[in-house]
């Protein structure tokens, strides 16, 4: 097959962060029509009028179907989560444990103190999406996102059976088989997290633009990850996690986690389900599981994927006097996007 038509896709996570970096990462995201903007800010998108205000920059600096997040806190006040989305300003509330990842300093230490807030979710159908780590400085960073499941995403589930619930950027065998067995659950998968595992990371030296969270695992996960992309179970779907960082502050001696996809998420995943063989379950993924897991409509249009010659690839976007490099899975990839006509 040498052209793939697809329904538009959507990005199912997506960091845009704000000012000129938002500026500059916005129009990469233009292949996709809807995206789930993450709340991470610095300081993070809290309250209903902030997560209205912060969608008016979104759709100024060039992104027009922004689907809204609150980041939830320990002080969180359930009234205004239901208000935001019942007047359709947010789409879901994102979990993150305390200290996790990328600005997550105000995230949830204790899980108790959000309980009234989940209940009023699970009552209003607002949808909870989760960082999925435990935090606990003794517990191997490579166990993180397994023991996660056992510890708080179990109980979680007994206790709140109709939350509406995303795992995040699922990395391991264990959170697919976590997934499966919970029907209803939705998971997101990165591009990273499907062309890369720990190998590539750290072969031949620390590859920063490798690095992200939760951190890429041993390449049995990464084939687990693969099937469940390309199987076509409809609880699993795209979520890029392009997450933006200025070049300098990924080429450091303490790098930031991310990696950022938006301009080629595509090209990489056609490569990626055409080496499954599975051409065929790429909408699937990308455009068909992810509204029916939110109960949005699909897309109108498509979009057309054409193989050919090894593509080019800018090695980084400007950002205002900064500038982010792009992920480089290290071998080519002959898949680009038909310009429209
Ligand atoms: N994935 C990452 O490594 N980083 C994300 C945060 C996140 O999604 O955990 C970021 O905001 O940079
Ligand atoms: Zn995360
Ligand atoms: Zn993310």
């Amino acid at each position: 097959m040498d052209s793939l038509t697809i329904r538009r896709p959507d990005d199912w996570h997506l960091h845009l962060r704000d000012r000129d970096m938002l500026r500059a990462v916005a129009p990469e995201s233009r292949h996709f029509n809807r995206a789930i903007i993450m709340p991470n800010l610095v300081p993070p998108v809290v309250t209903g009028a902030q997560a209205a205000a912060y969608r008016e920059r979104v759709i100024a600096a060039g992104f027009a179907n922004p689907l809204m997040t609150l980041y939830l806190t320990e002080t969180t006040d359930p009234a205004d989560v239901v208000r935001a989305h019942a007047d359709g300003i947010i789409t879901a509330v994102k979990l993150y444990p305390a200290g996790a990842t990328t600005n997550s300093a105000s995230g949830v230490s204790n899980f108790e103190n959000v309980r009234p807030v989940l209940t009023a979710m699970e009552e209003a159908g607002v949808p909870l999406c989760l960082h999925g780590e435990v935090t606990d400085s003794d517990i191997d960073i490579f166990d993180r996102e397994a023991m996660f499941l056992d510890r708080v995403l179990t109980p979680l589930r007994a206790a709140h059976p109709d939350l509406k619930l995303t795992l995040e950027h699922v990395t391991t065998a264990q959170a697919v088989d976590w997934v499966r067995a919970h029907p209803g659950t939705g998971a997101t998968i990165t591009v990273q997290h499907l062309m890369a595992n720990r190998n590539d990371m750290l072969a031949g030296g620390m590859r920063p633009h490798f690095y992200c969270l939760p951190i890429l695992k041993r390449g049995t996960h990464q084939r687990a990850l693969r099937q469940a992309a390309t199987s076509g179970d409809t609880q699993f779907f795209l979520g890029t996690d392009s997450a933006p960082h200025p070049t300098h502050a990924k080429e450091s001696a303490c790098c930031s986690a991310g990696c950022f996809t938006a301009p080629h998420a595509l090209p990489l995943l056609a490569h990626v389900f055409e080496e499954e063989e599975a051409l065929d379950r790429l909408e699937a993924f990308t455009s068909l599981n992810g509204p029916a897991h939110y109960g949005l409509p699909l897309n109108d249009g498509h979009l057309t994927l054409i193989k050919g010659g090894p593509q080019t690839f800018p090695h980084r976007i400007e950002a205002h006097g900064q500038s982010v490099t792009l992920f480089d899975p290290g071998h080519p990839i002959h898949w680009h996007i038909e310009a429209p006509a």
